[in-house]
């Protein structure tokens, strides 16, 4: 018997959010080392695609025959695609596998996201297992992914999933292959997680009620993504230069937040990056998410065991026990094949 399994990275955006709703906009989305599995196992049974998952306690069963609505939206949404596109014949039981990374525990024990895609993850490796043409999958992901949020989205963290670390946009995707190694992501739990869709909908409003600063903000943006790009590829090390344009591509999603009135960078996760970004590998700090309060991720290069521990140190002081963690820069998606 064979087992069939599917990963994909997470995903941190360091530039472009917002921006890159706009399918002429570009963003730094990074794939990083927490992975999304998913297990295909062939069952006896006719007529029937089962979704496992134990981190919701869900088992939920899906007729081929027919499509239907479940307490999990995104396991309908993936089964909507196999559906219409009859994409299965036999019959599979589809176990998720996710690294613990992508969750974390809040004070009242609530299971809470940390921003890094569980939700493309879950979409990418469970189409992934029916799907083996890349290009395809991303259509056909993409197409799931707005089915579930709402038609909202650019999709990013879909394609990420698949091609890994990339200059993203709606209309072209530039992988971002052979960066430096010495590269590591550190992600701090804040415990909230912050709704991307309500994100999406005040900021938009905001923007396209003040036309002008809109393409201001488009604009700015697309500039700070495309030197950012030139930065990380760069081979010496230009720390200052990064530290600068953080500085002002901060500045601009703080006005953007401001203006609409949304946490995009709230006060303690200023707090948070300003001193983090003191640390002498520390290049760049950024709240990634839709809000500000999805995990924070800052950029390092060869980040010591002595600048974390002073900055987890910090975070205690503000509240946040152990909420430091480090990622490295991982591939895109991949399938292997098991005997058991
Ligand atoms: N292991 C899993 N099993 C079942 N459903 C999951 C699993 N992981 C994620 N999901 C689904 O995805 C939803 C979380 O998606 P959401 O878009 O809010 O977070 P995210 O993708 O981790 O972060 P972000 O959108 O900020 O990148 C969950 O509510 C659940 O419906
Ligand atoms: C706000 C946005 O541009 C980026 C952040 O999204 P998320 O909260 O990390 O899923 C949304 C998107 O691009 O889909």
């Amino acid at each position: 018997m064979q087992k069939f399994i599917c990963s994909c990275p997470g995903k941190v955006l360091l530039a472009g959010g917002y921006a890159i709703l706009n399918p002429n906009n570009h963003g730094v989305s990074i794939a990083i080392n927490a992975r999304f599995r998913t297990e295909k196992l062939k069952l006896q049974e006719n007529n029937q695609i089962i979704f496992r998952s134990e981190q919701f306690s869900q088992e939920i069963k899906y007729s081929l025959n027919q499509i239907a609505k479940s307490e999990n939206i995104y396991f309908d949404a993936i089964y909507q695609i196999i559906f219409q596109n009859q994409l299965a014949t036999d019959s599979w039981l589809i176990e998720t596998k996710p690294d613990s990374a992508f969750y974390s525990q809040n004070q009242k024990n609530k299971i809470t996201k940390l921003g890094l895609g569980s939700s493309a993850g879950l979409i990418v490796s469970s189409l992934g297992q029916f799907i083996n043409d890349n290009e395809k999958l991303y259509q056909l992901a993409l197409q799931a992914n707005l089915i579930a949020q709402e038609n909202k989205g650019s999709g990013f963290d879909i394609s990420t999933a698949i091609y890994g670390s990339q200059l993203f946009s709606k209309n072209e995707v530039i992988p971002l292959d052979g960066l430096d190694k010495n590269y590591q992501i550190l992600l701090i739990d804040l415990k909230q997680g912050q709704s991307t869709i309500k994100g999406i909908n005040t900021i938009q409003k905001c923007l396209s009620e003040n036309q002008k600063y809109y393409k201001y903000f488009l604009e700015t943006s697309e500039k700070c993504v495309m030197e950012l790009c030139y930065l990380l590829k760069e081979k010496k090390l230009v720390r200052d230069q990064f530290l600068k344009l953080n500085q002002e591509y901060r500045s601009l999603l703080r006005e953007l937040s401001q203006l609409a009135n949304y946490d995009i960078e709230p006060k303690i996760s200023t707090e948070i990056i300003d001193f983090s970004i003191a640390q002498p590998s520390v290049l760049w700090g950024i709240c990634p998410g839709a809000g500000g309060y999805d995990a924070i991720a800052l950029l390092c290069k060869d980040v010591t065991e002595k600048e974390i521990k002073s900055i987890n140190e910090f975070l205690l002081t503000k509240g946040y026990e152990n909420a430091v963690h480090m990622f490295y820069i991982d591939h895109g998606i991949q399938r292997d094949i098991i005997n058991i």
